[in-house]
């Protein structure tokens, strides 16, 4: 009989020593102590260590020409290296002026792929260092371009692929991943890859990215992090038509076959890894995903990235957005174009945030949020055929057909674009937001660039110059009348990697709509005179984002204290301290 504590990895064979390895005694038993036991063959198993060329092949540990002398003779790596020894540092130096080689962005995605691959830690120390510089790469825009080419570009597998092939057999194929102590699961289906649609099974490069900012931004340690895609089939035509697609070639799966699937899921993963182990829900459509979260939200640790992160990254900005505007969040109006799962999604945090703030009911406050969706200005006279998540924000008003026109009837202060459409803030919608606003706060959020509502440039020339503008794919500042004006980026990278980690600091069991609150508040507490000086309403992502990040963390820890939601006891005297110091460094280790 197969000892299930000993397994595969790389093509070696390795002991998994995590208390939820047993041999078949009871729970926990590594050792087949136990009685039941006693009429089993047991392995007498001992620690391996990594050493040689299977320690230069492990992405975890490899270090390649930074091994020092001394662990080239313990480790067995003597004649496997060549005779310099480098430090990180100049190791990082070498691979950014690779990178900066390529003008190809694909290619500068697929070198720093293979870098992860291949060494880990300089991998992240490349990216920590380098933010700014590489977000655009491994995360929006260039992600999404690799998703729709994922097939083509397909090297290695990243990630735990969960297909209707593994229907009844998810637990296993989640203890086939080499790794135990799962934090952080981020689980897409691929139905709605950024704003680009349907990519199936190719939509693997999102969670794989997120858990790679996960780690960067956020300090939850990679070996932490899972990445899954579920397979149910995709409806992308020409995917199920290219050859070189990866994933499932029929049609998707729907309904009662689809829930049940996600549901082994869902249980397999509270059965491996226990109630602590957050799941990131990413990218799925607008029905599943509310669908999904109201399913699980009571019963597991889940978070819906597009519904709630984006919801709290927003209203972070909206918050910000007042010391440049003036008044409170319910002095003004706000209009919605997309009323989808991020549309809502802001729209129902903020209209909270209003009413804790007013002492007004929710109903009250959603008053002051109008949403637009491809029918038109959603009113009460559409209310019997509108999707259920969108009917309490039918308000009382004629019918409105286009954008524009409720642009001019509603005259909002701020218009928010989540529509996935890209250039659908046309000139005349812009300039009729500049007509009556002094400072007319744009947000273009749809991913990536190609979807973006309206790019930088546009929101500032059609405003002469007076738009408050943000979106959720970088854009280059952008020079205007002798001024440079900065767009901000409202990517919910900015609250995810600290709010997750803040759940995983404090052993948190559910999400509460309070810890969105604090995290959006933590957030825009970080933005300092000299960024509202430059127009800005986020720091910039280069400005210490694990800063940010831990005080994130701290708020959305102490929050989950203040609920009684934490199970990490006793609860840490300064929870901005035990942050910091719970973050992955990815500084290469001294091996004895
Ligand atoms: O991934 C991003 O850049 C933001 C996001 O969640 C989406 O657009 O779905
Ligand atoms: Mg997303």
């Amino acid at each position: 009989m197969e000892n299930i504590f000993k397994e595969k990895r790389g093509g070696e064979t390795v002991l998994d020593l995590s208390p939820k390895a047993t041999v078949g005694g009871g729970v926990e038993d590594v050792y087949g102590e136990d009685r039941a036991t006693e009429d089993q063959l047991v392995t007498p198993w001992t620690f391996s260590v990594a050493s040689g060329y299977s320690l230069l092949r492990d992405p975890h540990h490899n270090k390649g020409l930074a091994f020092t002398e001394k662990e080239r003779d313990s480790h067995y790596l003597r004649g496997l290296l060549p005779p310099v020894v480098s430090s990180q540092e100049l190791q990082e130096k070498k691979v950014l002026h690779g990178l900066r080689q390529y003008d190809v962005p694909l290619h500068k995605y697929e070198s720093l792929m293979e870098l992860e691959e291949r060494n880990e830690r300089l991998f992240y120390k490349i990216l920590i260092d380098n933010v700014e510089e590489l977000l655009p790469i491994v995360y929006t825009p260039t992600v999404g371009e690799a998703c729709q080419k994922y097939g083509s570009l397909f090297k290695r597998p990243q990630g735990l692929y969960i297909s209707l092939k593994e229907k009844g057999k998810i637990l296993e194929v989640l203890r086939n991943w080499p790794e135990r102590a799962i934090q952080v699961i981020v689980v897409t289906d691929g139905e709605r890859i950024l704003g680009l649609g349907d990519l199936g099974c190719q939509g693997m490069g999102i969670p794989v990215g997120k858990l790679a900012l996960y780690t960067a931004l956020g300090g939850v340690r990679p070996s932490a992090c899972l990445p899954v895609t579920i397979d149910v089939g995709t409806n992308n035509e020409t995917l199920l038509k290219d050859e070189f697609y990866i994933g499932l070639r029929h049609k998707r799966a729907t309904g009662e076959e689809y829930y049940d699937l996600l549901h082994e899921f869902m249980s397999a993963v509270k059965q491996n890894y226990g109630e602590k182990v957050l799941v990131q829900f990413e990218d799925f459509a607008n029905h599943n995903a509310f669908e999904l979260l109201a399913r699980y939200g009571t019963t597991h640790l889940v978070f819906n990235d597009d519904i709630q992160g984006t919801a709290a990254v927003v209203l972070s900005g909206l918050v910000a957005s007042l010391k440049l505007l003036g008044g409170t969040l319910a002095d003004h109006t706000f209009l919605f174009f997309g009323a989808g799962e991020a549309g809502t999604g802001i729209a129902e945090l903020m209209a909270l945030e209003m009413s804790k703030q007013a002492n007004a009911s929710v109903e009250e406050t959603r008053k002051k949020i109008w949403l637009v969706d491809s029918k038109g200005l959603i009113v009460k006279s559409r209310l019997e055929s509108l999707q259920p998540f969108k009917k309490r924000w039918a308000h009382e008003h004629e019918p409105v057909k286009n954008l524009l026109d409720a642009v001019k009837a509603i005259k909002p202060t701020a218009l928010i674009g989540t529509s996935g459409v890209g250039r659908t803030f046309t000139k005349e919608v812009v300039e009729a937001m500049a007509s009556f606003n002094k400072r007319p706060l744009i947000m273009a959020l749809s991913n990536p660039t190609t979807q973006s509502e309206c790019t930088a440039e546009e929101a500032y020339t059609w405003s002469e110059g007076r738009a408050i503008f943000a979106s959720g794919s970088p854009f280059d500042p952008v020079k205007y009348n002798g001024k440079t004006l900065v767009p901000g980026q409202a990517n919910n990278a900015y609250i995810f990697p600290g709010f997750g980690f803040g759940l995983v600091i404090s052993g948190a069991i559910r999400v509460h709509d309070d810890m969105l609150l604090a995290a959006s508040e933590a957030l825009a507490g970080q933005v300092t005179q000299e960024h509202f000086d430059k127009g800005l309403i986020y720091p910039p992502f280069s400005s210490s984002i694990r800063k940010i990040s831990a005080h994130i963390a701290a708020k959305v820890a102490a929050k989950a204290y203040d609920l009684g939601l934490a199970t990490r006891l006793p609860r840490p005297a300064d929870l901005v301290k035990f942050a910091e110091s719970c973050m992955y460094t990815p500084n290469y280790r001294t091996y004895r």
